[in-house]
């Protein structure tokens, strides 16, 4: 007899989106050099957060990851019920998040976005196009949440001011910014040759160029709202960080970023968003079950 259960564990298709999902968080901690944001030289513009914290954060978002998708797989279809299921799983999820990081927001944004394409996946796994799950993400988002509560958040107090869109309208858009930025980006660097995580840094960019990004507006008013767009777009007009010229200018627009305390979190969380569409997109992930 094996002290160790060798056989293979079959895993059911909320356990694998799951594990997906908290798999694009890590991926997008990991990558490095992004401007002003956790990563693997240090914590940016960040005080409070490090990367062991948002991978602790991450892992402890995954049985939240898990319940959606078994909401959306038992209720089956989209409307009230199910948006109102997730919206209660996605609090439990912030819960779980802040007792982890002992209060710190790490990932608010991402529990949003990653739980709607969890749900959105999950109702239709094999409709697997990014366009299709992204519309069906948006019209959960555009249910509204009877219980949703409605803090003035750092996200509503800037949308307000600027008149811009921030987390909520960028879900009920259906995710413009990755589904027309940053995949088609992450499909050019990578066919371009420029290696796994320069694509990722460049899908990154590609986000940052035209996000109203509501964590900078908070930290950094529209001069840093304005630095991280320009900045970002002059990375990817020099050549994007695999060359030697796009590298310089991301670590001016790294500088620049930190100095204004600009935190691109949104845009982060996008980047997350979009290798988890694209895993899901690449087919065998769900096919799989099997770890
Ligand atoms: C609908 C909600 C997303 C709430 O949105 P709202 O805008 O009202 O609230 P915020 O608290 O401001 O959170 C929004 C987070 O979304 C990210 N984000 C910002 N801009 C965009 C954008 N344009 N598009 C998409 N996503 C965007 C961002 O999250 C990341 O940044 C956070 C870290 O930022 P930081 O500045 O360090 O932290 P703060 O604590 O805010 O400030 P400091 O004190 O440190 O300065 C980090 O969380 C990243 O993830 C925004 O923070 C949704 O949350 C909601 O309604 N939830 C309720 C539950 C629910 O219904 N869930 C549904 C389950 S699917
Ligand atoms: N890598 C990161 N750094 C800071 N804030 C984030 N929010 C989501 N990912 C982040």
């Amino acid at each position: 007899m094996h002290a160790f259960n060798l056989q293979p564990k079959t895993l059911t298709l909320a356990e694998r989106l799951a594990d997906l999902a908290v798999d694009a968080l890590i991926d997008e901690a990991d990558l490095s050099p992004k401007p002003a944001l956790v990563d693997r030289r240090g914590s940016g513009a960040h005080t409070d957060l490090h990367l062991g914290l948002m991978h602790a954060s991450a892992l402890a978002l995954w049985p939240a990851f898990k319940e959606m998708a078994e909401a959306a797989i038992e209720i089956g279809e989209i409307g009230l019920p199910l948006r109102e299921a997730i919206g209660l799983i996605g609090r439990e999820g912030e819960q779980a998040m802040l007792a982890t990081t002992n209060g710190v927001n790490t990932h608010r944004g991402a529990i949003w976005a990653l739980g709607l394409l969890v749900a959105a996946v999950a109702l239709e796994p094999e409709s697997s196009a990014a366009g299709a799950i992204a519309l069906r993400a948006a019209r959960l988002a555009l249910l509204d949440d009877r219980y949703m509560p409605r803090p003035l958040s750092h996200g509503a107090q800037v949308t307000q001011r600027y008149g811009v869109r921030g987390a909520r309208e960028e879900a009920q858009l259906g995710f413009p910014a990755v589904i027309q930025r940053a995949l088609p980006q992450l499909k050019r660097s990578r066919a371009a040759g420029h290696g796994e995580q320069n694509a990722r840094l460049d899908a990154l960019l590609a986000v940052m160029t035209e996000l109203s990004d509501t964590c900078v507006l908070y930290r950094a008013g529209e001069e840093g709202l304005h630095t991280m767009q320009l900045g970002a777009q002059a990375v990817l007009d020099a050549g994007g960080s695999a060359s030697l010229s796009g590298r310089r200018r991301l670590h001016e627009l790294d500088q620049q970023l930190i100095a204004l305390n600009a935190s691109p979190g949104g845009a982060a969380d996008l980047l997350a968003a979009c290798l988890f569409i694209d895993r899901i997109e690449s087919g065998d992930c769900l096919i799989q079950g099997v770890i």
